[in-house]
C-alpha cells in the first residue's frame, strides 16, 4: 500500500495509489480523477511509476525535485533529490503529485507502460480509418438507419455541405423530407459545420421527431415543451427573460412545438437570445402571409430566422394557401433575394421556356445557339454539335443541363421530388361506396347511432377483420364521437387521435394502431391530428367525410402513401347520391383526379375555383354543377400541361441530379465497408474486455465483461445492447443498433484511443540480414496538429494523417525500405518485463532516435502541408470561383456565401502556417 501506479487504459486518472490488496484484488484510488477502481491481481492493466535519476518530479504540495537517487524501502520508493534552490531534498512516492499525465509515447514508454504489438497496430489503424472517412466525400451521410435513396441523397448532400443552408424542403408527401432533414443536420453536426440546432414542429409531432432523430441518426434531442418548462419560473416577463435562467442554452439540440414560441413570447425571447446553428421548422405551410398579412407562425419563425445561420423549411404543399405565402416563406430564406413578388411570378413563367429547352436538348435534339447562348458557353455548344459518339453527346448534353440548372434561380433554394421522378410507389385505388339511408347530422346528439355512414363502416370492420384501416373525419368531435360508438356499442377495436389529446396521448393511440398483434384494428383522426404521421403499415384510408381543400386531401392520402408501403392503397369514400359530399366526391375524382395520383395542381385550381365550388355545393341548379365540374377539368388540365412543361421538370432536374446521385451512393457503399468495420470492431471489443456473443447470423450481442479496460465504453449500457453491421438488418429491426464509421459507439471508441494512451508505445524484436544484431530501430507515428475551429473543417484539406518514420541509431532514415506491411510481419512479440527493461535502459538512445525521427518526419510534415495549402486553394477556390460566376446569372447565391468561402480560405491558410507536429505512437525495435 501507498506504491503509485497508472492505468494503462485511463491513463487521463492520473496517478494511482494503492489503497488496499486482498483476497486477489487490488484497489487503486485516483485522487486527481477522483476515482477508485479494482482490478483482479492477475491481469490488472496497471504499470508502477518508477521515476529515474535524471527525471523531474513534483510534489502534490507543489515541490519539483531532481531526482539523483531512488532508494526501495520496504517496497516504497524514496526519491532523494535537489530542488529549485539546489537544496538536497527527499520525496516518498506516497507525496507524489496526482495530477501527472502519462499518455505521450516518450512519457509511457519511459515510465515502463509498454503495450502489446496488437495494440499498437490497432491504434495505427484506427488513424487510417479516421483519415479514410474524413477524406470521404460523403463524411456525415453514412450513419444514418435509411435505404440509400438517390433523391434523399441528393439534396442531403447537396445542401449538407454548404455553409449555413438556407433552403425549403419540398419533395411530395411521404417521400421522406424529414429524413433529408436529419441527413443534412446529421451531416452539418458530424462535420463541424453546426453544433447548436433548434427544430419547431407543430405540436402533435414532436415525439415523432424525438423517435426518428434518435432511432434514425442517433441525434438525441431535448425536448421542450410547455409543459416541461412550467416547472421552470412560469410568468417570465420578456424583457428579463433572456437574462434569467435560459433553457435554450442547457443543451445544444432542441425539439419544440411551434405553439411554444407563438404562444409564450418569454419562451420565444429565451430562444432569441441564443445562438442557432441552424432552424429547421416542419409543415412550414403554416407559416402563412397573406394580403402582407404574417400569422403568429410566421412571424415567430422570420424573427428566429433571421437569428439562426441555417434554415430548412419543411412542406409538401410549398404553394398552399398561394404565391404570396409561397414567396414570403423563401423570403425567410434570403431577403436579399425574394423581395420584390411580381417580378418573381414573372421568373417562375421564364422557368417553362428554359424548361422546355432542356427537355428538348435531353431528347437529342439540336438547341438553338441563341436560345441557350446566355446559359451556356460557346465551346460547349460546340461540343455538342461535334460530339461523335452517344457517350460524348450524352456527357456534353448532361454538362448543358447542368450549367442551364446551375444558373436556374430557385432551385438551390427549393427543392421538390414527385413520385413520378422517383418511382418505385404504390398505386391508390379510389373505392366510391354509395350509400343507400340517410347520413346524420354529426352536431345531432346520438348521431353515430342514426348514421347510414357509420352503420357502413361498422360493416366495413366486420369484413376485413385483418386489416388495419386509417379513419379521417374533419373534426376532432366525429372522430370522438365516431370512436365511443364503434369502440362502445359495437365492440371494435379502435382509438381516437385527434388534436385534442394531449402528445403523449396521441402517441400512445398511435402505437396502439402500430402493433400488428394486440393493436387497434381502426385509428380515427381528426384533419390535424395526423399530419406528418407515418402510417403506412396500413393500406386501407376511410375518408369518413371530404376535407375541403385539394392539400388536405393529398396530406390524407400521404399517411398511407409513403416511402416503404409495401401494396396499393385503397381510399373509400362513402357518400349518399345527391348529397354534398357526392358533389365534392365529383369534383376531387372527376375534376381533378386528386385521388389515384399525386394532384400537384390542386392548391393552384382551388385558388381560382374555389368561391365558385363552395357556391355550387350549395346550388341547386344540376347546370351549375356541371358547368363549374368542366370549367375545373379544363382549368386542371392546362395548369397540369403548363407544370408539366415547365417549371415542374425544372425543379424535378435539379432536386435530383441522377448522375450526381449515382456518384454519392457510390461513394456511400466504398465508405461503409462493412466487413472491415467488423473485424476492426472486433478487435476494439477484445482489446477493451467487451463480450461479443453471435445473437443471428448477422447481429451480435455486445456485453461488457468483468475485466472491462475502461471507466464507460462509449454507448455501451451495462446490461449490454445488441447490434449490427447490416443495413437490411437495421431497417428491418429498430431495436438493433446500426453499426457504421459513424455510429457514436465507433466514433466514441476511436476519440478515446486517439486521446488516450492506447497502444502509443511497444517494443518488439526483429531479425533481419542486412541488419546488425543489437541495432536499435525507432518506428515512429506523428501527427500534424492544428487548433482550428471545427466550423471551417480543416479536416476536408488535412484529414488526420499518421506520418511514420523508421529509423536506426545509425541515424538512416528506413521508411520507405521498410514500410509499415512489410515490417510488420516480421516483428517478434517479447515478455512485457523484457519491453520494460530494452525501454529503460536504452532510454538515452531512444531520446536521440526520437531526435532523428523529428528530423526526419520534417520532409514528409512540409509535403503534407503543401498538399493541405494546394487542396485550400483547390477546392474553396474552385468553389468560390463557380458561385462567383454563377452570382453574376443566378441571384439565388447570397453573397454571404461567398465572402465566408473566401474568409474559410485565408483563415484555413493562417491555421496551416502554425501547425505543429505530435509524437503520437512510438514502437522501439532491437535487431537479434
Ligand atoms: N431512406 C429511407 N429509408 C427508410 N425509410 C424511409 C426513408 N425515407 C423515408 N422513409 C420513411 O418513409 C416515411 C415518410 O418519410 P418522411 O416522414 O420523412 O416524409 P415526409 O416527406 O416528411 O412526409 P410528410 O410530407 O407527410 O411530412 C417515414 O415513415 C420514413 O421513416
Amino acid at each position: 500500500m501507498g506504491q503509485r501506479w497508472i492505468s494503462d487504459t485511463e491513463a487521463e486518472l492520473g496517478l494511482g495509489l494503492v489503497l488496499d490488496v486482498a483476497d486477489r484484488l487490488v484497489t487503486l484510488s485516483f485522487p486527481a480523477a477522483g476515482e477508485r477502481r479494482t482490478y483482479s491481481i492477475n491481469n490488472a492493466p496497471i504499470t508502477r511509476v518508477r521515476y529515474q535519476k535524471g527525471d523531474t518530479i513534483r510534489s502534490a504540495d507543489g515541490l519539483k525535485l531532481q531526482v539523483t537517487r531512488v532508494e526501495d524501502l520496504d517496497g516504497i520508493l524514496i526519491y532523494h533529490g535537489l530542488d529549485n534552490q539546489g537544496r538536497e531534498r527527499l520525496l516518498e512516492e506516497i507525496e507524489l503529485d496526482s495530477f501527472v499525465q502519462f499518455s505521450t509515447p516518450a512519457d509511457r514508454l519511459f515510465s515502463g507502460q509498454v503495450d502489446s504489438q496488437k495494440r499498437f497496430d490497432l491504434r495505427l489503424e484506427t488513424l487510417e480509418q479516421v483519415r479514410k472517412q474524413q477524406s470521404s466525400p460523403t463524411y456525415g451521410l453514412l450513419g444514418a438507419r435509411v435505404q440509400m435513396l438517390a433523391h434523399q441523397l441528393y439534396i442531403a448532400h447537396e445542401v449538407g455541405n454548404r455553409y449555413a443552408p438556407r433552403v425549403l424542403l419540398a419533395d411530395e408527401v411521404g417521400l421522406g423530407k424529414t429524413i433529408e432533414a436529419g441527413l443534412i443536420v446529421h451531416q452539418q453536426l458530424v462535420n463541424g459545420r453546426a453544433s447548436r440546432v433548434l427544430i419547431l414542429v407543430p405540436d402533435s409531432l414532436v415525439h415523432q421527431w424525438l423517435v426518428e432523430m434518435l432511432r434514425r441518426f442517433n441525434l438525441r434531442f431535448t425536448l421542450l415543451t410547455e409543459e416541461r418548462l412550467r416547472a421552470e419560473p412560469d410568468e417570465l416577463d420578456v424583457d428579463e427573460a433572456p437574462t434569467q435562467e435560459n433553457p435554450f442554452e442547457s443543451a445544444q439540440l432542441f425539439i419544440c412545438p411551434l405553439s411554444l414560441m407563438t404562444d409564450h413570447p418569454a419562451h420565444l425571447a429565451q430562444a432569441l437570445a441564443c445562438d442557432w446553428d441552424l432552424l429547421l421548422v416542419d409543415e412550414a405551410h403554416h407559416l402563412t402571409c397573406d394580403a402582407g398579412n404574417e400569422s403568429d407562425a410566421y412571424r415567430v419563425v422570420a424573427a428566429l430566422a433571421q437569428q439562426a445561420l441555417g434554415l430548412l423549411l419543411l412542406t409538401a404543399t410549398p404553394e398552399q394557401l398561394g404565391v404570396e405565402s409561397h414567396f414570403a416563406r423563401l423570403r425567410l430564406l434570403d431577403p436579399d433575394r425574394y423581395h420584390d413578388l411580381a417580378a418573381f411570378v414573372q421568373q417562375e413563367s421564364d422557368y417553362q421556356k428554359v424548361g422546355d429547352l432542356l427537355q428538348s436538348v435531353q431528347a437529342g435534339e439540336a438547341p438553338e445557339p441563341e436560345q441557350l447562348v446566355q446559359w451556356v458557353s460557346p465551346e460547349l455548344l460546340q461540343a455538342w454539335s461535334t460530339a461523335e459518339s452517344p457517350e460524348e453527346k450524352s456527357e456534353v448534353t448532361q454538362k448543358i443541363i447542368d450549367r442551364v440548372l446551375d444558373q436556374h434561380g430557385t432551385g438551390r433554394v427549393l427543392f421538390r421530388n414527385t413520385r413520378h421522378a422517383v418511382e418505385g410507389f404504390p398505386s391508390r385505388i379510389l373505392h366510391a361506396v354509395e350509400l343507400t339511408g340517410d347520413v346524420a347530422d354529426t352536431d345531432q346528439s346520438d348521431w353515430a347511432r342514426q348514421c347510414a355512414k357509420v352503420h357502413w363502416l361498422a360493416g366495413w370492420l366486420k369484413q376485413h377483420p385483418s386489416e388495419k384501416v386509417l379513419v379521417i373525419c374533419h373534426s376532432a368531435n366525429t372522430a370522438l364521437d365516431l370512436e365511443a360508438h364503434l369502440r362502445f356499442e359495437e365492440g371494435f377495436a379502435v382509438s381516437a387521435f385527434h388534436e385534442g389529446l394531449s402528445l403523449v396521448a396521441r402517441d400512445r393511440a398511435a402505437a396502439y394502431f402500430a402493433d400488428q398483434e394486440a393493436g387497434a384494428q381502426a385509428l380515427i383522426c381528426s384533419e390535424i391530428g395526423s399530419e406528418g404521421r407515418n402510417f403506412q403499415f396500413a393500406s386501407h384510408l376511410i375518408m369518413f367525410d371530404l376535407p375541403d381543400n385539394p392539400d388536405l386531401l393529398e396530406q390524407r392520402i400521404g399517411r398511407l402513401d409513403r416511402i416503404g408501403q409495401r401494396r396499393d392503397v385503397n381510399i373509400w369514400v362513402p357518400f349518399v347520391p345527391a348529397s354534398e359530399t357526392a358533389r365534392l366526391l365529383e369534383w376531387y375524382h372527376q375534376g381533378l383526379n386528386a385521388f389515384e395520383q399525386v394532384c400537384h395542381i390542386g392548391a393552384g385550381v382551388y385558388a381560382e375555383l374555389g368561391d365558385a365550388l363552395r357556391s355550387a355545393l350549395q346550388s341547386d341548379s344540376s347546370g351549375d354543377w356541371q358547368t363549374l365540374l368542366e370549367q375545373t377539368r379544363v382549368r386542371a388540365g392546362e395548369l397540369r400541361e403548363k407544370m408539366e412543361q415547365g417549371r415542374n421538370r425544372l425543379l424535378e432536374m435539379n432536386s435530383c441530379r441522377t448522375e450526381k446521385a449515382d456518384q454519392v451512393i457510390e461513394s456511400l457503399i466504398e465508405q461503409e465497408n462493412r466487413i472491415e468495420l467488423e473485424d476492426y470492431m472486433s478487435r476494439v471489443f477484445d482489446a477493451y474486455g467487451v463480450d461479443q456473443e453471435a445473437h443471428s447470423s448477422v447481429s451480435q450481442v455486445l456485453v461488457p465483461s468483468d475485466h472491462l479496460q475502461c471507466a464507460h465504453f462509449p454507448e455501451l449500457p451495462a446490461d449490454g445492447v445488441t447490434v449490427t453491421y447490416q443495413r437490411e438488418m437495421a431497417l428491418s429491426r429498430e431495436d438493433v443498433e446500426f453499426l457504421t464509421w459513424e455510429h457514436p459507439m465507433v466514433t466514441g471508441v476511436m476519440d478515446m484511443i486517439r486521446s488516450s494512451g492506447f497502444g502509443n508505445t511497444a517494443v518488439a524484436t526483429v531479425k533481419l540480414g542486412p541488419i546488425k544484431p543489437g541495432t536499435l530501430l525507432l518506428e515512429a507515428v506523428f501527427l500534424v496538429s492544428v487548433a482550428a475551429p471545427s466550423a471551417l473543417q480543416l479536416f476536408r484539406y488535412l484529414p488526420v494523417t499518421p506520418l511514420r518514420v523508421l529509423v536506426d541509431s545509425q541515424g538512416r532514415d528506413l521508411s520507405a525500405v521498410l514500410p509499415q506491411d512489410k515490417l510488420q510481419p516480421l516483428l517478434q512479440k517479447i515478455p512485457r518485463n523484457t519491453a520494460q527493461q530494452i525501454a529503460k535502459q536504452a532510454r538515452d538512445p531512444i531520446a536521440l532516435l526520437i531526435k532523428r525521427a523529428e528530423q526526419v518526419v520534417e520532409g514528409a510534415r512540409t509535403g503534407l502541408m503543401s498538399q493541405a495549402v494546394s487542396a485550400v486553394e483547390e477546392k474553396l477556390g474552385a468553389e468560390i470561383e463557380r458561385l462567383q460566376a454563377l452570382s453574376v446569372v443566378n441571384p439565388a447565391i447570397r453573397p454571404v456565401e461567398i465572402e465566408r468561402l473566401s474568409e474559410d480560405k485565408s483563415l484555413l491558410k493562417e491555421y496551416l502556417a502554425s501547425a505543429s507536429l505530435k509524437l503520437d505512437a512510438l514502437r522501439v525495435i532491437l535487431a537479434t
